[in-house]
């Protein structure tokens, strides 16, 4: 069973501060181990405050890789796009964003097969996994529907996969690539940010289904074996 500690806050903006200082912390620790960090950051609106503050260290982003724990296929630049949201952040302080989509693809799997490839040259196991939650209990790019069974129980080495969601999330109705569970669990630290209660509920839910979870984050979550961090505010 997965040892889980939820962290509350009044508002975002005090758990941004919070996220991005032990994230921070994550990163030195890495650049003094190793004199590089690679950390995995979430897509979504929630993150977007963490991003500032965490831009806002002082750290030696030269040797800092980022990468989305997921993106939608989307061309750069499109709203959608996360990795284009954490360049117009992260880019500016010189670190080094990686996309893990490129519009070369042909199709969702092939794309999912070209961010795992990609993303074999970079430095594993990742420093950090921060992951999101949607509403409906989807984490990074990990959806109920096809490709389901293969992010979350497919070959541990594999570290992306394409996924066509079941039901295409209105916010964001298009196909995805994801981290695989096994690339976000093996991280060295694991952690989750999330706000609303509905979400809370959700997660709430899925970690008490444990393995059998129908929510992709219980799918996650279950079995992990380090200690997993969940920061929470109301909205
Ligand atoms: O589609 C996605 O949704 C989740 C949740 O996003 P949020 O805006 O509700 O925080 C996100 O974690 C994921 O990376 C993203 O691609």
């Amino acid at each position: 069973m997965t040892e889980i500690e939820w962290w509350d806050y009044d508002d975002a903006d005090e758990m941004a501060e919070a996220v991005a200082g032990d994230a921070a912390f994550v990163i030195e620790s890495a650049l003094d181990a190793r004199g590089q960090a690679v950390i995995a950051l979430p897509g979504g609106k929630t993150p977007l405050p963490i991003y500032q503050k965490l831009a806002d260290k002082q750290l030696d982003w030269k040797r800092v890789t980022i990468i989305p724990t997921d993106d939608r296929l989307v061309p750069m630049g499109d709203p959608l796009s996360n990795v284009t949201a954490m360049a117009k952040v992260f880019l500016p302080v010189k670190a080094r964003v990686m996309p893990i989509t490129s519009e070369a693809a042909t199709d969702y799997r092939a794309a999912g097969r070209a961010a795992d490839a990609r993303l074999q040259d970079v430095h594993w196991p990742l420093d950090l996994c921060l992951l999101g939650v949607g509403a409906d209990g989807h984490t990074a790019s990990i959806f109920p529907g096809e490709d389901f069974e293969e992010a979350v129980a497919g070959p541990r080495e594999r570290r992306a996969i394409g996924v066509m969601p079941g039901d295409l999330p209105a916010e964001a109705p298009v196909a995805r690539v994801t981290l695989t569970r096994a690339a976000m669990v093996t991280a060295r630290a694991l952690t989750l940010a999330v706000t609303g209660q509905a979400k809370r509920d959700v997660i709430e839910q899925a970690i008490a289904q444990g393995p059998s979870s129908p929510y992709p984050i219980g799918r996650v979550l279950a079995d992990v074996e380090l200690p997993v961090d969940i920061h929470w505010s109301p909205a």
